[in-house]
């Protein structure tokens, strides 16, 4: 869907408190964890984002009655799973989608997902998901671009990740959850999406240690209840609004957030010179009348700088002068922003994933995302620079940002967005 433009004026200031939602990226696992139970289960904190639409109608398809019971709140119910097949129509909108292959996969014995394809930076493989599958006893086969997967008993065995992968360990914990088989995972993801779908999956009943270690021991269980939870704050939102502040040389609180999840971001921004104050579940970043100093940044698998706020510390560093070096070896592609930020005048040279950013002041210009972060660059770069900066590709904002403009209007920001509703209403 296109969205009219975001129109962004900046070069001052902002001020006061932002909220941050539930997180997306630990939200959409969560949610397609409730496959693998026939009980009811209520969600809170889920963000009205177009993914999770997206997610919704990918689960509609195999089953899942879903209604929202308040603004964030969400009760979905799958009886019985109608059918045990993810289309590319629909697995290709969101990559994210793949890990419903373990969820059908526990329930039903068998699924056939389409191989997600590529992104607007470039290729994700996700040969760990399967590789994993299939060392624990799941057939795999790839057909007419689908993977077909199929279970005659209950996972068992071990698999050792050859790489940190989120996905890939979502994947293997939704297939391995339900039966009588013990699995282990060696090298497994730390991340904080992947310990709160192992908290959910145990509060339904699942018998799943080690969260938040690389190894994690999954044993079967017959079957799980319905329940009710709540999904953690967004630390990639959070991250975004925080190198905002530094952006901007504002002041601003950023509420609902895990500052435990947030040191890698926190010691950065120290590290240019702003202030963080935290407290309890508030941050507050001042970077108002600061000579903010180059970093160097590179990008890891959590605890370390995430890739998801990689392109929004580029539009950042984009604006201190002196020379800033960042590396998303993560993903080495993600570097739509670059380009865009060139015709706000920055000036960025790319050699692979490097970027050498000789920060300056931006200017206003026309800008295109082309990818959801790429998207959030932008609009922190078109608020540090006075003049209209035009952004289009709003549906890509719309996947992570819920009601943007007006949350950010709520800063004094000037960001407005001519659509009756920016976030097309996910149900
Ligand atoms: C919906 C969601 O939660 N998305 C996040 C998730 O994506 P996602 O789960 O897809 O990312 P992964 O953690 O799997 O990817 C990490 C790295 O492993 C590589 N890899 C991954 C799987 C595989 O089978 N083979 C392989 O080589 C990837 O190319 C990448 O270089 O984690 C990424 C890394 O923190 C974030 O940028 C995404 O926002
Ligand atoms: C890249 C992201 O999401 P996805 O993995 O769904 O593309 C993101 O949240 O920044």
């Amino acid at each position: 869907m296109h969205l009219t433009p975001l129109h962004v004026q900046g070069g001052r200031p902002l001020s006061g408190q932002i909220t941050v939602q539930g997180s997306k990226n630990a939200a959409l696992p969560v949610i397609v964890a409730t496959l693998l139970t026939r009980e009811k289960v209520t969600l809170h904190g889920v963000p009205r984002l177009s993914d999770v639409r997206t997610i919704l109608d990918l689960m509609a398809h195999l089953g899942t009655q879903h209604t929202w019971v308040g603004e964030n709140s969400l009760e979905l119910h799958t009886p019985e799973i109608l059918n045990t097949d993810a289309p590319y129509a629909l697995v290709s909108k969101m990559r994210a989608s793949f890990i419903v292959m373990g969820a059908i996969l526990a329930r039903a014995g068998r699924a056939t997902v389409s191989m997600p394809g590529g992104c607007a930076w470039g290729p994700r493989p996700v040969d760990q998901h399967v590789k994993a599958l299939r060392a624990l006893g799941v057939d795999v086969h790839e057909d007419n671009g689908n993977f077909d997967a199929h279970r005659t008993g209950s996972l068992n065995g071990q698999f050792i990740f050859e790489l940190l992968t989120v996905g890939g360990t979502h994947n293997a914990i939704l297939a391995a959850t339900l039966g009588d088989g013990v699995v282990t995972l060696e090298n497994a993801s730390i991340d904080t999406d992947v310990v709160e779908l192992i908290e959910f999956l145990n509060h339904l009943g699942a018998d799943i240690q080690g969260a938040g270690t690389h190894t994690l021991t999954i044993r079967g269980v017959a079957a799980l209840r319905g329940g009710e939870y709540r999904v953690i704050p967004d630390r990639i939102e959070a991250g975004t609004f925080m190198l905002l502040a530094a952006a901007t040389r504002s002041r601003f609180t950023v509420d609902n957030v895990r500052t435990d999840h947030l040191r890698a971001v926190i010691g950065k921004l120290q590290e240019i010179g702003a202030d963080v104050t935290e407290d309890g579940l508030s941050v507050t970043v001042d970077a108002r009348d600061r000579d903010l100093k180059p970093v160097n940044i590179t990008t890891q698998s959590y605890p370390g700088f995430p890739t998801d706020l990689q392109p929004q510390m580029s539009a950042l560093l984009a604006t201190i002068p002196g020379t800033s070096v960042v590396q998303d070896p993560v993903y080495p592609d993600r570097l739509t922003h670059v380009a865009e930020l060139h015709r706000m005048g920055a000036t960025i040279t790319v050699s692979g994933y490097t970027q050498i950013i000789q920060g300056g002041a931006l200017r206003s210009a026309p800008v295109k995302a082309a990818d959801l972060r790429a998207g959030a660059a932008l609009f922190i770069a078109g608020l540090t620079c006075e003049g209209d900066t035009v952004i289009d590709g709003v549906q890509y904002l719309n996947r992570g940002y819920e009601r943007l403009a007006e949350r950010l209007q709520g800063l004094g920001a000037n960001v407005t967005q001519n659509e009756p509703e920016l976030v097309p209403a996910a149900d």
